[in-house]
């Protein structure tokens, strides 16, 4: 928080110079235009195996989150009285897309899918540029498919200072969505609370996390798999193995030492394992009760029976069953959402889904009978409060009743 308010009140002061200035600082790069509309640049040039994969997994994206579209919700709690709640676009969004270590286009598919489902009408899209000034191509192909109006070349806590205040040539956004590292997050849950900023957050989604819970059934190198794919997001990420009798901590220990040692980024990896722990528990319970403490944002259940944790799970925020569901495809293409919340933030939020992007309004219809069967509980009731406005505007309108 320290490091990132300085730069989130300089963007607040000098706009797209302060973010100039930050992105030539941190990401060695000086632009003279940080904001691009993607719908004017060019298709990007790209494999066609990856635009197939790409188109695969937007489809995949596309299928379960607009699955979770509500009906308009209509209630008649009393006579005489409707209650109602529709669900509204949040007109103007801003999704972070990760590009420091790595760049991830997938995020820009799970942020991108359900804004355009949601209907976002203003969707920028922020994320650290390529050396050379560039947009991925991938991250560029996904924006366009997902109708998103604006690219701001620029990461980091500038980045999301820029959409929460807006800058000249970057509009302002009223929630911000999407992951990224502890600047990014840190910069996200300082703005949330910012009265002049005004703008909300997803969650704090920061530095990839993953817990494996691994018994007699688990294959031992599954279960390095896939705590290494969280691993080597970064130094900051930390992965955990809960085992059960009958997993042997030697055998895991000397595949571990093999698949890292194949890793390209295996500095970071080895950083990461170096903050990691592997945790011999007695039972089934002792396993879940450490899983909810910890509330992971993945949870991998290894096991030949996982669905017997499933229902004892309370703090996670993605769960990957059995052995032949790796946390990878959660990552890209099964269709689940793979912004998620971190460092225990489970506890208290979901990843991102449709709900993210929109929000409900409520709606009440009283018909005189209505007034005439609640009106006097609302009068008792302010009268407690002492807010004599309040009754008045029952009582005025009971003795209009009365008297026709
Ligand atoms: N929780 C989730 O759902 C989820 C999903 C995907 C990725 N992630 C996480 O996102 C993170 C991506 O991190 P990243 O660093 O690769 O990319 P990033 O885009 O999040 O951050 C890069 C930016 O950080 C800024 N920065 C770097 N060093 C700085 C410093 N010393 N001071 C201030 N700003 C600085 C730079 O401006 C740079 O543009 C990883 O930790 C990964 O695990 C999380
Ligand atoms: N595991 C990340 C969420 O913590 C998402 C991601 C994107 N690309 C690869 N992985
Ligand atoms: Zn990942």
């Amino acid at each position: 928080m320290e490091l990132v308010a300085p730069i989130v009140s300089e963007v607040q002061r000098r706009g797209d110079d302060a973010v100039r200035e930050f992105t030539k600082k941190f990401d060695k790069l000086d632009l003279s235009q940080i904001v691009v509309d993607p719908n004017a640049l060019p298709a990007p040039v790209m494999d066609d195996a990856v635009r197939e994969s790409f188109d695969v997994a937007y489809d995949n994206i596309r299928k379960f989150h607009i699955a979770q579209a509500r009906e308009e919700l209509i209630v008649s709690p009393m006579d005489g009285i409707e209650c109602r709640r529709v669900s509204r676009p949040i007109e103007r969004v801003g999704l972070y897309v990760p590009g420091g270590t790595a760049v991830l286009p997938s995020t820009a598919l799970m942020l991108g899918v359900p804004a355009q489902l949601a209907g976002c009408t203003e969707i920028v899209l922020a994320t650290p540029p390529h050396t050379d000034g560039s947009i991925c191509p991938e991250v560029l192909y996904a924006a366009q498919k997902c109708g998103v109006t604006k690219i701001l070349k620029a990461g980091g806590a500038q980045a999301i200072a820029a959409m929460a205040f807006g800058t000249d040539s970057c509009p302002k956004v009223d929630k911000i969505c999407g992951p990224g590292n502890q600047f990014v997050t840190a910069a996200k849950m300082m703005l949330q609370n910012s009265g002049e900023a005004s703008v909300a957050i997803d969650m704090p989604a920061g530095p990839s996390e993953q817990l494996c819970i691994a018994d007699s059934t688990s294959n031992p190198s599954f279960v390095v798999s896939d705590l290494l794919s969280q691993a080597e997001h970064g130094v900051d990420s930390q992965v955990v193995c809960v085992a059960l009798d009958g997993f042997d901590k030697d055998v895991f220990a000397e595949e571990l030492k093999v698949q890292v040692e194949a890793l390209p980024r295996k500095e970071f990896v080895e950083v990461a394992l170096s903050k990691s722990i592997f945790l011999r528990v007695r039972n089934l319970e002792e396993a879940v009760r450490f899983t909810n403490l910890y509330a992971p944002e993945h949870l991998v259940i290894a096991v030949d029976d996982p669905e017997v944790y499933v229902e004892k799970v309370i703090n996670a925020g993605s769960i990957f069953l059995g052995h032949y569901t790796p946390e990878s495809v959660g990552d890209y293409a099964s269709g689940t959402n793979h912004s998620l919340p971190t460092y225990g933030y489970a506890r208290m939020y979901g990843g991102v889904s449709l709900d993210t992007f929109v929000k409900y309004i409520t709606i009440q219809k009283l018909t005189p009978e209505g007034l005439l069967n609640v009106g006097p509980h609302v009068e008792t009731m302010a009268a407690v409060e002492e807010l004599h406005a309040h009754k008045n505007a029952v009582t005025i309108r009971l003795s209009h009743l009365q008297q026709s």
